[in-house]
């Protein structure tokens, strides 16, 4: 299993399969989309709060003068039918070994909550993503062992951590990218990007060719009260597209910025570092396989 693993050493280039036959998703996607080209071969390598943020500065301006031309955006709330569970709600039958370095969240944190997007059709993309084969949290020991102290840290609050998504294989990530190529499907638009063309998402870094969430150290989270499981208000729904998203968006309420930054405080106190344009997404700074991708299924 560890071989389904992408690196992104030299060795990526020589083959397109790993030693159990798996395709090794990152070279066709890098194939396809030139991705070696528009970032190079990860050439620094230590990018700690990942691809996105490469994305970022040179996707600042485009940001930025969109601002002004955008209509004024319209979110929809989500469906009342999202509810997180607990890691005990959820009926399903671990059955993978994980690669060594790697655990299931829920053997580490003890009161978290999930509501794993991917797995779910209830995303931006509107279907099951692939790689996500059970609605499971995965990360590297490291990344679980710190987003333990932010559980300790926020239980005092009574609070509790919702977690959408956590390590992800690099063949989701493939499919968000034929996602955004296929101008036709808009299913959920109205829902997660309104004012922006799915086209340009990678470019305004909304989403990483190479994400993070591949190196098995990245989480996208939320807080929840501890006594009801509802997500708490921080201003704008998880994934959502647009400028609401970013840490210091305008517009929010003193409770909902008061919230945004008591999660990142805490997260950065852990050892996590933000990623500025959305408020959910937060990677170790630390991380164990900086230079990573992984390809096992989430199962
Ligand atoms: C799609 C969103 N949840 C996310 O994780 N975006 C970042 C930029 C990524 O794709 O790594
Ligand atoms: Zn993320």
């Amino acid at each position: 299993d560890n071989q389904q693993q992408v690196t992104n050493s030299a060795e990526e280039k020589g083959s397109d399969k790993d030693k159990d036959g798996s395709v090794n998703e990152i070279s066709s996607v890098a194939d396809s989309e030139g991705i070696e080209s528009a970032f190079g071969t990860d050439s620094n390598g230590s990018d700690p709060a990942d691809d996105a943020l490469q994305q970022e500065s040179h996707s600042e301006a485009l940001t930025e003068s969109a601002k002004e031309s955008e209509p004024e955006s319209t979110i929809e709330p989500e469906p009342e039918s999202i509810e997180a569970q607990s890691a005990e709600e959820v009926e399903f039958d671990k059955k993978r070994e994980l690669p060594e370095g790697f655990v299931y969240v829920d053997e580490v944190l003890e009161h978290a909550l999930y509501d794993i997007r991917y797995y779910g059709e209830y995303n931006f993309v509107g279907e099951q993503i692939d790689g996500y084969n059970a609605p499971f949290a995965i990360l590297s020991e490291k990344a679980a062992a710190a987003l333990k102290k932010v559980e300790q840290a926020m239980e005092p609050l009574g609070y509790v951590l919702l977690i959408y998504d956590a390590y992800r294989p690099q063949k989701a990530v493939a499919h968000f990218g034929r996602w955004a190529k296929d101008e036709q499907d808009e299913r959920m638009k109205e829902q997660f990007y309104p004012d922006v063309d799915k086209s340009d998402v990678f470019e305004l870094g909304f989403l990483a060719r190479r994400s993070g969430h591949s190196r098995g150290s990245t989480v996208d989270l939320t807080l929840a009260d501890k006594e009801t499981g509802e997500s708490l208000d921080m201003g704008g729904p998880y994934d959502f597209f647009g400028d609401i998203s970013a840490h210091e968006a305008a517009g929010l309420t003193k409770e909902q910025s008061e919230l945004r930054l008591l999660l990142k405080e805490t997260m950065v106190a852990a050892g996590f570092e933000p990623y500025r344009k959305e408020w959910w997404h937060y990677t170790l700074k630390n991380e164990p396989y900086p230079k990573k991708y992984f390809d096992f299924d989430v199962e």
